[in-house]
């Protein structure tokens, strides 16, 4: 279903259709309260609970759809979003898009690898060399950065092949646990990029009142994402243990203590903003703590 031309005062957000980004995307989009009307394999998808619309594509074309102000915003690898600024201003074209936010998952490395035998000598090395990558105007940048002259190989998938077909001499490619490199013999020398997934949005500001839309869905991630770390601690102890109980308690707000009816005990509350080790449990049991419990928080308004 092509979305209709008079939607623009609906907010459209680019998410990966298939692939590393779209179930966490998606997950992410939900846990902001969002639900959709067609079925994930569907192109578009209209938004039920509030008027934000997905367009589900490959993540290689989200940047470009936000800069001509197809879509709004998009979720999408750091190293894409670099790619398509740097292919812009290359030709002569002003930066169009920012990060509105950092996601903190998809983390991975743009590095340059070479085979595993092979001595690192430094960035010099390269010169005259072919490097294969799927992101050559950031391998472009980083080259003439480097004062270094070599063969950029463009391929759209598959690089770590590329010196085993004798299609090049190193790579420059995305690394996360390194196993791929490893497999294909090769290992990393240089990182020209850290990348996570981020919101991309445009550098100007919305319009037609989707800014208010977009400020909303901003309001809600920012709290789903803060929420992801954040844990309940409840317990219970004798009154007489209390003093102790707090001292030990993991770092977090306000601690909220509630007398327990007809007994000498006290439950004890506690909101962490990050995860609460088992050692802190344990430390915690020793002095007298008991139904001690570890909670996931669903929302929160403060
Ligand atoms: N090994 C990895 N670990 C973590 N994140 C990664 C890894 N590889 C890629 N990514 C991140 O996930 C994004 C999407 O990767 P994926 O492999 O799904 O893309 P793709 O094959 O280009 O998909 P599409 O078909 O949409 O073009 C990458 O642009 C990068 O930001
Ligand atoms: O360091 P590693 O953990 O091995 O990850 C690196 C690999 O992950 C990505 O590919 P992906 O597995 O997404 O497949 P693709 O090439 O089909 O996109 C990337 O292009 C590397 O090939
Ligand atoms: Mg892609």
């Amino acid at each position: 279903m092509t979305p209709p031309a008079t939607t623009r005062d609906r907010l459209r957000v680019a998410i990966q259709k298939s692939g590393r980004l779209s179930d966490p995307a998606r997950d992410l989009l939900a846990s902001c309260g969002l639900t959709w009307r067609e079925s994930r394999d569907k192109l578009f998808c209209y938004g039920e609970s509030l008027p934000v619309d997905l367009l589900l594509v490959r993540d290689d074309d989200i940047p470009g759809l936000i800069a001509d102000g197809v879509c709004d915003l998009g979720i999408v690898g750091r190293n894409v979003l670099v790619e398509h600024d740097l292919s812009r201003t290359s030709n002569g074209q002003a930066s169009a898009l920012k990060e509105w936010r950092q996601l903190g998952w998809g983390v991975c490395r743009l590095d340059i690898a070479i085979n595993d035998d092979e001595q690192w000598t430094g960035p010099q090395q390269l010169t005259g060399q072919r490097i294969a990558t799927s992101f050559p105007h950031t391998l472009g940048r980083w080259l003439t950065d480097k004062g270094v002259q070599a063969e950029v190989v463009t391929l759209s998938g598959s690089v770590e092949i590329a010196p085993r077909l004798g299609q090049a001499d190193v790579v420059c490619d995305l690394v996360s646990t390194g196993g791929t490199l490893a497999a294909n013999a090769l290992k990393p020398v240089e990182t020209l990029l850290h990348s996570e997934a981020v919101i991309a949005g445009p550098s100007a500001p919305l319009e037609d009142g989707r800014e208010e839309i977009a400020d909303l869905l901003l309001r809600r991630m920012d709290g789903a994402l803060r929420l992801k770390e954040t844990r309940l601690l409840m317990l219970r102890a004798a009154r007489d243990v209390l003093p102790e109980v707090l001292t030990r308690l993991p770092a977090g707000g306000e601690p909220t203590v509630l007398a327990v009816d007809g007994r000498d005990e006290v439950s004890v509350q506690l909101l962490c903003h990050n995860a609460v080790p088992w050692p802190r449990l344990e430390e915690l049991k020793a002095v007298g703590a008991h139904t001690i419990m570890v909670l996931p928080v669903e929302g929160m308004l403060a």
